[in-house]
């Protein structure tokens, strides 16, 4: 038994300290419910051997018998030990005096009672072995009413035993207990080792130093500068603490650290079950009296209270939220600068505060990065994209036309746009479908239609090659030679075409087979542009069809899709007949021609 919880139970050697430390704590707490104006301290002693002496209720020799002596039994729960721990207590289990076996062989206490001044000191000796011996010690030893616990290093386990190794584990673990908690090394002198009231509780001069200490705290424990702290104050759990606002992105899936203490006492440094899981933009430390810790006192008990502190926490982060928007919109613009995907991810379960943060929310737009609150208002209609790539293709010529349209490719975008019609009555929120915005893009004069027909069916045949029809329209912006009008279905046809063409025998016939009559993609030539017109004009049949190959790329390029490796190939062509051509028309040859 020994042996199993020594060893197995906890992650470090170094969680020792904790237990020796909680225990006296625990001691004082007993022994201030008899006597509240009893001594408390607490003294960790580092030599060749390490001590801890507390000014704590003891045990008579009796109790060292049922408590020290016997795994599992503790004078910290009710009589019958099957009731729920005593809450004034940190420890419950009885077994955390035995993580001292992972680093010592031997254990000593030497203890007298404070509930029987009559009793005499005891002095208990345990083995890791399970062995233990017990002695009276004489009435006349001077003995103070507490305890002290002695630990020898077993070799190979001194590294654990060094004056600073120690004070920084026991600062680590009981920087927080509420009783006053010191380190005397080989020098002498005693180092504090508690540091409390807490920050968040500590009087300060003004706010502003108060939230200069929060700050100096932060970047001790996390090493970021926070963009806010919230006070975290839960009285039904006793639990108080504060959250420190992260001022860069973290990635969703790092689980946050948050550090909890309970009754001072820390219990995790990486407690990711504190907050509820969209909130990992703020780190917490907090220190409860509710909460009730695992057996190794490494994590949270998930339970009920657990699971209410959860969402006690989750509603005062969006409080927070919600009141930024309102009492400090520039602070609020600074965080929605860096954590805008967090808040989106809570906005969309959360109508609440959607409703609060919408006016600070920045979207992609045909108006540039503007919120939908104001988007909405020179938009009633709005037009949604379902990928970031359709976006790119139609944003220019979506935005000359006058129409209103978002990015909805970006994660959370388009489920947030949706829900804006239930938000802002009046607004209506459509799909964009490329056929929407060719809609748009004004028909060009018959005349002028049938002017151009021979450069057309010229331009058709060019493109008809890459699965692309012509069309002649007139639009905006003039500097736009053409666009690149594409479908989600066309796409599809161009892939199973290829595909097709590129397999042989059974798979062919199928693939075959699948052909469908769906819209093919468009090569929209805008009339209005005045190279469009000029190339239009171009006499020479060859120099004509590389103009429409180099059209044809341009538009592509200006759709900003990936390019395939035949629309590499394609507009290499022209780039290179273009300039062959260019070369040749200045009249002056090269060099070597000359
Ligand atoms: N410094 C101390 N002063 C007085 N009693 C002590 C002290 N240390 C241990 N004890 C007694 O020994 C018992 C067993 O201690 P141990 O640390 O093994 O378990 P625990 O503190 O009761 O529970 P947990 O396993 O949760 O820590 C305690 O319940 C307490 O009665």
């Amino acid at each position: 038994m020994v042996d199993l919880l020594s060893h197995h139970l906890y992650s470090s050697p170094r969680v020792y300290i904790r237990e020796l430390m909680q225990n006296a704590v625990d001691a004082i707490t007993a022994r201030r419910l008899l006597d509240p104006a009893a001594p408390a301290a607490v003294e960790i002693r580092v030599g060749d051997r390490l001590t801890v002496t507390d000014s704590g209720v003891g045990l008579t020799e009796d109790e060292v018998h049922r408590f020290l002596a016997t795994i599992g039994r503790s004078s910290k729960r009710d009589a019958d030990g099957l009731i729920e721990a005593r809450s004034e207590f940190v420890g419950q289990f009885g077994i955390g005096l035995l993580a001292c076996f992972v680093v010592a062989d031997e254990i000593t206490v030497v203890t007298r009672s404070a509930r029987d001044p009559e009793a005499p000191a005891v002095q208990w000796h345990g083995y890791a072995d399970g062995r233990y011996a017990i002695r009276t010690l004489p009435a006349g030893a001077g003995i103070e009413p507490g305890t002290t616990v002695t630990l020898v290093p077993r070799p190979g386990a001194e590294e654990w035993f060094g004056a600073a190794r120690l004070a920084e584990l026991a600062r680590h673990y009981g920087r927080l207990l509420r009783y006053p908690v010191t380190l005397t090394g080989s020098d002498g002198i005693p180092v504090p080792i508690s540091d409390t009231p807490a920050v968040w509780d500590r009087p300060q001069a003004s706010p502003r130093a108060r939230r200069e200490a929060l700050d100096a705290h932060c970047r001790e424990l996390f090493e970021f500068e926070p963009l806010d702290v919230i006070d975290l104050d839960i009285p039904l759990v006793g639990l108080r603490g504060v959250a420190y606002v992260l001022p860069t992105s973290a990635p969703p899936s790092r689980k946050a650290g948050h550090r909890v203490h309970l009754k001072g006492m820390l219990v995790s440094d990486q407690a990711a079950e504190l907050l509820p899981d969209w909130a990992f933009f703020v780190r917490c430390v907090v220190d409860s009296d509710g909460l009730r810790p695992t057996a190794s006192r490494e994590a949270l008990y998930e339970d009920e209270s657990l699971a209410a502190v959860r969402e006690a926490l989750g509603t005062r982060l969006r409080d927070w939220l919600a009141g930024l928007a309102a009492s400090d919109p520039a602070l609020l613009g600074r965080f929605l600068s860096a954590h805008h995907l967090a808040v989106k991810a809570l906005a969309r379960y959360d109508d609440e505060l959607l409703r609060a943060l919408l006016p600070w929310l920045p979207f992609e737009t045909t108006d540039g990065s503007v919120t939908l609150d104001e988007f909405s208002r020179s938009h009633p209609t709005i037009l949604v994209t379902q990928t970031v790539e359709e976006f790119r293709q139609v944003s220019s010529i979506a935005a000359a036309a006058g129409l209103g349209v978002v990015n909805g490719g970006y994660a959370y975008d388009r489920d947030l746009v949706r829900r804006l019609p239930d938000l802002r009555p009046g607004t209506s929120v459509l799909d964009l479908d490329p056929d929407t915005v060719t809609a748009h893009l004004d028909s060009v004069d018959p005349a002028v239609e049938l002017a151009a027909a021979r450069f057309l069916a010229l331009a058709r045949k060019v493109v008809d090659g890459y699965g692309c029809d012509v069309a002649l329209r007139s639009f905006h912006p003039v500097t736009v030679p053409a666009l690149l009008i594409d479908n989600r279905e066309a796409r599809h046809e161009r892939r199973r075409a290829e595909q097709e063409a590129a397999s042989d025998g059974l798979w062919a016939d199928i693939l075959g087979a699948l052909r469908s009559a769906a819209p093919r993609a468009q090569l929209v030539l805008n009339h209005q542009c005045p190279l469009v017109r000029r190339v239009a004009a171009i006499a020479d049949t060859h120099l004509a069809e590389t103009a429409v190959e180099g059209l044809y790329g341009q538009a592509l390029l200006l759709s900003r899709r990936p390019l395939r490796p035949s629309e590499h190939a394609q507009l290499n062509r022209a780039f290179l007949g273009l300039l062959e051509h260019a070369t040749h028309d200045s009249g002056q040859g090269t060099e070597d021609e000359r």
